[in-house]
C-alpha cells in the first residue's frame, strides 16, 4: 500500500498523519500561549469589572473567578474529568479549533497520529466554555496566524471517531447517527453576534442555505416574534422545523414527547433556547406567557443531564443538593416542573425533589428530610432555597447544614422577572451562595450553567442580564417586540397637537414637521385608513418628500416594491401605512425602521405590540455598556381631551413616557364592569399580575349594592373553604358591638328553603327560563330541592349548550342543561343571597406566593370541621362589599363551664404554623380604593343587606 493509500485509510479511521499532528502542535502551543496572555488580560479585567460594576449589587461579592465560564485552571480540569483523553488544554482547543473551522464541536472523539502512535481527543463534555465567545476569539487570534493549519483542519483532518463517544455531550447534533441525515441544525458559538444557527448540508456549512422555511432567522440575537401568545401556543408560533427536535434533545425524551404526543415541534422561543442550553451555555429568554419557555429548559436541560450523567454519576456522586436546582416563582410552579422533570426522567432513576414553603411546621421537617436524601434535581422556590441553605435572616431552624449548591451545575431561574419583583435581594444572596459553594466544592471543575427566563423586561431584569454579561456571557433572546423594545431602550415621545379644531389634519402636518427635524432616519408612520395614506402623500409632497405608502388597495406586488425601494438604503426614507396593512408589512419583514410615529392607536394591544418588531435590526446587540439608542416611538394624540385604550397607559409607563402637563390625556377603562372583582386584589390587596388577569381590578358602585355591614360582629357558620384565608359562610348573629342586642339571622336559610319550596310547588308558577345571561338569577332543582341560582358561565358541550351555576343560598357550584332554569318572581329575587364571601384580614401565603398551598388549605378545612359541637366562630368586620365581608380577628369561642374561651384567632395560627405571613397593607390598600367610590344613596346604602333578613 502506497503512503498516499495508507494516509487515507487512516484518516478514514480519523487518524490524522504525523505532519499534520505537528502543524496542530504548533497552533496548540500558540494557543497556549494566547490562553495565557487572555488569562492575564482577563484578571486585569476581572479587577476593573468587579470594581466597577455596581449595576447588579453595592457590594459584589461574586467573583469573575467563581463564574466565569472561559475560567482556564476550570477548562483544563473538566477536561481532567476524563481520564481516559487526559490531554486537557489540547483536547478543548482542538474542540475550540473545530468549532471555528467548521462551526460546530462537542461530544466527538479524533484521533492524532504523532510519531506512529495513535492519540485520541475528545471534546470536553463540560459544556458552555469551550463553546463560550472566549474560545472562539482565541481561535480568531490564531487563525490570522496560522492560517494553513487552520484551513487544514477544516478540510479533513478531524474526523469523526467512528464510535460513538461513550459520554456524548453537550450537543448531540454530531453524533454519528445525526450525520447520516442530509441536512442537520448547526449552533454558531455564543458570540457577541449572538448564537447562529446554520444549516449543514452533508457537512459543508451552507450558510447561504435560505432556512427562513425551517426557522425564521434565528442567527439574529433578537429574534422579535411577530405573534404574542397566551397561556396556550398559538399554532403560528411553531417552527416548522424538523431538524431542531430530533437533532438537539435526547432520544429518551424526544420518546416522552412521542409518548405525549403534545409536542412534535419547537415553539420559535425553544428553536432558540433548545439549541443554547443543550450545549449547556448560559441563557436569558424572555418571552410572552405561554410561549413555550418552561419546556424551553426542560427539555434540553434533561436531554443535557443524560448526556452528562455517566460523568456526573462517577464524578460527583455524594450530593445533597441538585445537579440542577429549578427556582420557579410559586410552588405551583414548582408542582408542574417538578411533574415534568419527573415525567421525562421517569425510566432513568435520578430522583427529582420538588418541594417548597407553606407547608406548615409539622411538615418542614419532613421536607429537609427528603431533601437530605439528596437530588439529583432540586426544584423549589427561592425563598425556600435560601432558607434550607441559611442564606436568609432568621432561617438557622429551616436551614440543612450540608452544602446544597456545592454539586449545582445547572441553576435555573423560572420566571425571573416575578421572583426579582419579589426579592431581587434574594436572587444576589442565591447567586452568591452558589459561587461561593460551587468555588469551595471538590467539583469545581464542571462549568456552571444558568437559565434564566422571564415574561417581561423589567428594571430588575436587566440589572441582572448587566451584571451578568461580563461574568458568564448569557445569550440573550427576547421573543416579545415589545419586551425588546424595552430593554433596547426604545424613548417613547408623547406629541399632542395643540389646535383642537382642525385636529385630524393638524396632527398630520404636524407628523410631516417632525419627520423634517430627525434626518438621516428610517421612519414608519402608522395612520388610520387609506384616505389617510393619500393625505399624508400630499403632505411630504409639499415638502419634496417621496414616502413610500402601504395601504389595502395595493396589490401585493406593488407592496413589495415599496418595500424593495425601503430596503435599498440604510437612510432617510418614510412609509406610510395603513393601520390594516401592518400584518401584510410584517411578513415582508420590514425590520430596520429608526423612528415609528403612531398616528393610528390599534384598540388592542398586540397589533400595537406588533407595530415594534419594524425596529428589531437596531434593537441593542450586547449589554456590556450602558444602553443608549436613538430608536423613538412617537404618539400622536390630537385632541386636547383624548381617549386613548386603556393598554396605553402601561405602555407609556414601560417605556418611560414623560406625559405633556398641559394635556387631558385619558386611558380607557379596561372593559371589566361585566366581571367580578379580582379575587386576589380582595385577598391581598393588590393583584400580582394586573396586566394579564381578566377579573375587575376596581371598586364600582355595583359591589356596594345592598351592602353587608361596615361595622360590628358576626357569627358564622362554615359552608365552605376555598382556600386558608377565603371561606363561604353564613351568617347566624349579628351585633353592633360586643355589648349590643345581638340580631339573629340563624333562620334565614331554613325560611327562605320552605318560600322557595312552596311557590316551586305549583306548577304554575314554574315559567321556563327565556332569556339566559352571565349573572342573572334563576330557579332550579338540584338534588329535589328548589334552589336560587346565580349563570356563572355558559358554554357549548358537544351540541348542547351548559350553563354552570352558582348556588347562591347554598355556596355550591353546579352544571346544568338550559332548560331546567325556571324565572324568579320578584319576591325572591330582590333577596341577597344568603352566602357571603369571607377573607382574613392581612394575612398571606408565606414566599411571596399568591397560591395558598394544599397543607395550609387541609389545615383550616380541618379546624372548621373538627371545631367542637357548642364551638362558634366569631369575626369583626374590618371592611364589606355587597357580598363580601373582611373578618380581623375570626376566632373560635368555645363554651368550657359556662364561660366563654376565645382561641387564638385563625390569622395568627396560619401565621405560626408557618403556612403564612403578615401582610399589613392589605386593608389600607382595599380601603383606599373602597374610598375613590362613588356612593350612590338610592341604590346603595338605604337598603342594605341586613335591611332584607333581619328577622324581627
Ligand atoms: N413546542 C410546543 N408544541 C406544542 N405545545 C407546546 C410547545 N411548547 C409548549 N407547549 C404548551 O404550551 C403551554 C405553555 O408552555 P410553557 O408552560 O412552557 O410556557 P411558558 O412560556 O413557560 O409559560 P408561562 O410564562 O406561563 O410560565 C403548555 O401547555 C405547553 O404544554
Amino acid at each position: 500500500m502506497s503512503d498516499v493509500e495508507g494516509e487515507a485509510e487512516e484518516r478514514q479511521l480519523g487518524i490524522i498523519p504525523s505532519h499534520e499532528a505537528l502543524q496542530l502542535d504548533n497552533v496548540f502551543s500558540k494557543i497556549k500561549k494566547n490562553i495565557a496572555r487572555r488569562s492575564n488580560d482577563q484578571n486585569e479585567d476581572d479587577n476593573e469589572s468587579i470594581t466597577s460594576n455596581v449595576g447588579f449589587t453595592n457590594d459584589n461579592l461574586l467573583s469573575r473567578e467563581d463564574f466565569n465560564p472561559c475560567n482556564n485552571d476550570r477548562v483544563a480540569s473538566n477536561v481532567a474529568t476524563m481520564p481516559e483523553y487526559s490531554e486537557p488544554v489540547i483536547g478543548d482547543l482542538l474542540v475550540a479549533l473545530k468549532n471555528d473551522a467548521r462551526g460546530l464541536v462537542a461530544g466527538e472523539q479524533f484521533r492524532v497520529k504523532e510519531n506512529n502512535c495513535v492519540k485520541e481527543y475528545k471534546e470536553t463534555f463540560c459544556l458552555g466554555k469551550t463553546n463560550s465567545s472566549a474560545t472562539s476569539d482565541l481561535v480568531s487570534d490564531v487563525r490570522d496566524e496560522d492560517k494553513l493549519s487552520v484551513t487544514s483542519l477544516q478540510n479533513e483532518n478531524l474526523v469523526n471517531a467512528p464510535s460513538e463517544p461513550e459520554c456524548i455531550a453537550p450537543s448531540r447534533l454530531h453524533s454519528s447517527h445525526h450525520v447520516k441525515q442530509n441536512k442537520r441544525l448547526v449552533v454558531g458559538s455564543g458570540n457577541s453576534n449572538g448564537s447562529k444557527l446554520l444549516i449543514e448540508t452533508n457537512g459543508v456549512l451552507d450558510k447561504d442555505t435560505n432556512i427562513e422555511t425551517d426557522v425564521v432567522r434565528l442567527h439574529r440575537l433578537y429574534r422579535v416574534f411577530i405573534t404574542s401568545g397566551f397561556f396556550s401556543l398559538p399554532e403560528e408560533d411553531i417552527v416548522v422545523n424538523n431538524y431542531i427536535r430530533g437533532n438537539v434533545l435526547h432520544k429518551s425524551v424526544i420518546s416522552v414527547m412521542n409518548q405525549s404526543g403534545s409536542i412534535q415541534q419547537a415553539s420559535r422561543i425553544q428553536a432558540f433556547m433548545w439549541p443554547i442550553v443543550v450545549r449547556g451555555q448560559n441563557i436569558v429568554a424572555v418571552g410572552e406567557r405561554g410561549s413555550g419557555k418552561t419546556l424551553g429548559y426542560t427539555l434540553p436541560l434533561v436531554s443535557l443531564l443524560l448526556d452528562m450523567w455517566p460523568c456526573i454519576a462517577r464524578e460527583a456522586s455524594v450530593r445533597v443538593g441538585g445537579v440542577a436546582v429549578i427556582v420557579c416563582k410559586g410552588w405551583r410552579a414548582v408542582q408542574c416542573v417538578g411533574d415534568t422533570f419527573a415525567q421525562l426522567l421517569k425510566d432513568h432513576g435520578l430522583r427529582v425533589v420538588a418541594t417548597w414553603g407553606g407547608l406548615g411546621e409539622k411538615h418542614l421537617s419532613e421536607v429537609q428530610k427528603e431533601v437530605c436524601r439528596g437530588a439529583d434535581i432540586l426544584v423549589t422556590t427561592l425563598p425556600f432555597l435560601l432558607r434550607i441553605v441559611g442564606a436568609s435572616e432568621g432561617s438557622s431552624n429551616e436551614k440543612i447544614h450540608f452544602d446544597l449548591l456545592s454539586h449545582c451545575f445547572h441553576l435555573v431561574l423560572d420566571d425571573a422577572d416575578v421572583i426579582m419583583d419579589n426579592d431581587a435581594h434574594g436572587v444576589k444572596l442565591l447567586l452568591t451562595e452558589w459561587a461561593s459553594q460551587r468555588a469551595n466544592s471538590k467539583n469545581t471543575h464542571f462549568s456552571q450553567q444558568l437559565i434564566i427566563t422571564a415574561s417581561s423586561w423589567t428594571k430588575f431584569m436587566e440589572r441582572l442580564v448587566q451584571f451578568l454579561e461580563p461574568l458568564m456571557e448569557p445569550s440573550v433572546i427576547i421573543s416579545s417586540p415589545f419586551e425588546a423594545a424595552k430593554a433596547s431602550h426604545v424613548k417613547s415621545v408623547v406629541h399632542c397637537t395643540n389646535n383642537i379644531l382642525s385636529s385630524g389634519r393638524q396632527s398630520l402636518g404636524d407628523v410631516v414637521d417632525l419627520v423634517k427635524e430627525v434626518p438621516d432616519k428610517k421612519v414608519i408612520i402608522f395612520v388610520e385608513n387609506c384616505r389617510e395614506v393619500k393625505q399624508m402623500r400630499q403632505l411630504f409632497a409639499s415638502v419634496a418628500i417621496l414616502p413610500q405608502t402601504i395601504h389595502g388597495r395595493k396589490l401585493m406586488w406593488e407592496v413589495q416594491e415599496e418595500v424593495t425601494s425601503w430596503n435599498s438604503t440604510d437612510k432617510e426614507k418614510v412609509m406610510v401605512v395603513s393601520a390594516s396593512t401592518v400584518a401584510i408589512l410584517l411578513e415582508q419583514d420590514v425590520r430596520d425602521a429608526d423612528v415609528l410615529v403612531h398616528v393610528h392607536i390599534p384598540k388592542v394591544k398586540s397589533e400595537f405590540n406588533q407595530r415594534f418588531s419594524f425596529l428589531m435590526d437596531n434593537y441593542v446587540k450586547d449589554f456590556k455598556s450602558e444602553i443608549s439608542n436613538h430608536l423613538v416611538s412617537y404618539v400622536f394624540v390630537d385632541n386636547n381631551d383624548a381617549v386613548l385604550p386603556y393598554y396605553m397607559e402601561e405602555v407609556w409607563m414601560s417605556l418611560e413616557t414623560s406625559m405633556p402637563s398641559e394635556f387631558n390625556i385619558h386611558f380607557a377603562e379596561k372593559l371589566q364592569e361585566e366581571m367580578p372583582l379580582c379575587h386576589f386584589l380582595k385577598a391581598f390587596g393588590s393583584c400580582p399580575s394586573v396586566n394579564q388577569c381578566e377579573w375587575r381590578h376596581k371598586m364600582q358602585q355595583q359591589d356596594l349594592w345592598n351592602k353587608l355591614p361596615d361595622y360590628g360582629i358576626v357569627t358564622v357558620e362554615i359552608v365552605k373553604v376555598l382556600n386558608g384565608s377565603r371561606y363561604l359562610v353564613r351568617l347566624n348573629e349579628y351585633r353592633e358591638t360586643n355589648t349590643s342586642h345581638p340580631i339573629d339571622l340563624s333562620q334565614n336559610h331554613l325560611t327562605l328553603f320552605m318560600d322557595i319550596q312552596n311557590y316551586c310547588s305549583d306548577p304554575a308558577n314554574l315559567l321556563p327560563a327565556s332569556d339566559i345571561k352571565v349573572g342573572l338569577m334563576f330557579l332550579t332543582l338540584h338534588e329535589s330541592v328548589w334552589t336560587r341560582v346565580r349563570v356563572l358561565h355558559i358554554y357549548k358541550k358537544s351540541n348542547t349548550m351548559q350553563v354552570t351555576l352558582f348556588l347562591l343560598d347554598e355556596g355550591d357550584e353546579i352544571t346544568t342543561n338550559p332548560s331546567e332554569l325556571y324565572q324568579t318572581p320578584e319576591k325572591l329575587s330582590r333577596l341577597p343571597q344568603l352566602v357571603v364571601e369571607v377573607y382574613l384580614c392581612k394575612v398571606r401565603p408565606l414566599d411571596h406566593d399568591t397560591e395558598w398551598t394544599h397543607h395550609a388549605n387541609l389545615y383550616i378545612e380541618k379546624l372548621f370541621s373538627d371545631a367542637a359541637e357548642n364551638a362558634r366562630f366569631s369575626g369583626s368586620i374590618a371592611l364589606s362589599l355587597s357580598n363580601t365581608l373582611w373578618l380581623s380577628p375570626l376566632v373560635e369561642i368555645v363554651k368550657v363551664e359556662g364561660r366563654n374561651i376565645r382561641k387564638e384567632s385563625v390569622r395568627s395560627q396560619l401565621i405560626r404554623l408557618g403556612y403564612g405571613c403578615e401582610n399589613q397593607q392589605h386593608i389600607e390598600l382595599l380601603k383606599a380604593q373602597y374610598n375613590t367610590v362613588e356612593k350612590d344613596s338610592d341604590a346603595g346604602q338605604s337598603s342594605s343587606w341586613l335591611s332584607f333578613w333581619k328577622q324581627d
